[in-house]
């Protein structure tokens, strides 16, 4: 039996329609405007494309959208002195510094810059340890992005065997925090675990957020589970690069009861989550109610 594909683009563009209906609310009843910048550091061709993209979802939803672009040789104190500015601006409600930075820079000190109120991304210390704790803090786009896909299917979380391959900052830790906090069994697997298939064939619900094209193969998965591919990795197809996830999409879907497909899966709820955490943000920043089901 094939599986039930998840269509993360339908539902984004569901996200962002919420989100561009608060805008509309929150401009004529406050006249309030939620802004975004976006600091891109370097001229990274596939960073541009998305950066682009954010830029004109923004602006559709009804919002104000910037670009700082930096040279790739721009040192530390010019980066902090650009976010400083941002943290300071009452037009912007969010801010999200384009990772990765090159290697020069400390991208943790960048980070931390940040005011918390402002970091959409959810990656300053403040948030991660307000996530970790169970507190409002702001979470992580594609963690909240997998989180909703995830209610939206299976309806109540609780006691499910959950599985995350990979275990970054930005996509892994969060995702098992926003899982245990809707009370799943939560296990990080990554690189060093052990009998790492059948670890996974336990799981409920599979996250595979490495980065390693095509990882994850139908043996891997439990019949009937719901599989989330969070990857996104251009590889060579003759003479030109096709997108491919972290699961091996064919072999999985026999398997699984559903699965997010790469492109058109989780990317789309990244960026649209990115809106619905800048709307959050204006609205806190205000003293204002947050929009119903754009939060974790
Ligand atoms: N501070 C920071 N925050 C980020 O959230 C962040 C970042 N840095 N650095 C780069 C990565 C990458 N990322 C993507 C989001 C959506 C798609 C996306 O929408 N992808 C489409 C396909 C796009 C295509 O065709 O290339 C899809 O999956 O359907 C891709 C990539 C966010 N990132």
């Amino acid at each position: 039996m094939a599986a039930e594909v998840i269509d993360g683009k339908a539902f984004a563009a569901d996200v962002r329609g919420k989100v561009a209906d608060h805008v509309a609310r929150l401009k004529a009843d406050h006249g309030l405007v939620p802004g975004l910048a976006v600091v891109l550091v370097g001229e990274d061709p596939a960073s541009q494309v998305y950066v682009r993209n954010k830029g004109k979802q923004t602006v559709e939803a009804g919002m104000h959208s910037e670009e700082h672009r930096l040279d790739a040789d721009v040192d530390e104190k010019t980066l902090l002195d650009t976010v400083a500015r941002l943290n300071a601006d009452p037009k912007i409600h969010g801010i999200l510094v384009q990772l990765p930075l090159p290697s020069h820079l400390n991208s943790d000190l960048v980070i931390n810059s940040i005011d918390p109120a402002k970091d959409v991304d959810g990656f300053h210390i403040s948030n991660v340890g307000l996530l970790g704790t169970g507190q409002k803090s702001m979470v992580p786009c594609t963690p909240l992005g997998c989180l909703m896909l995830l209610r939206d299917r299976l309806g109540n979380l609780s006691g499910l065997n959950a599985v995350v391959v990979g275990r970054s900052n930005i996509v892994g830790k969060p995702m098992a925090q926003l899982l245990l906090g809707d009370s799943c069994t939560v296990t990080i697997a990554h690189s060093r675990t052990k009998e790492i298939e059948a670890l996974c064939r336990t799981a409920d619900i599979l996250v595979a957020a490495v980065g390693r094209p095509e990882m994850v193969t139908g043996d891997w998965v439990k019949p009937g589970a719901t599989v989330i591919d969070v990857g996104i990795n251009r590889v060579p197809n003759g003479e030109k690069t096709k997108l491919v996830g972290d699961c091996d999409y064919a072999s999985c879907a026999e398997v699984a009861g559903a699965i997010t497909p790469v492109p058109g899966g989780v990317g789309p709820m990244t960026i649209a989550c990115l809106l619905a955490n800048t709307v959050t943000a204006c609205c806190r920043a205000n003293g204002l109610e947050e929009p119903a089901g754009l939060t974790a």
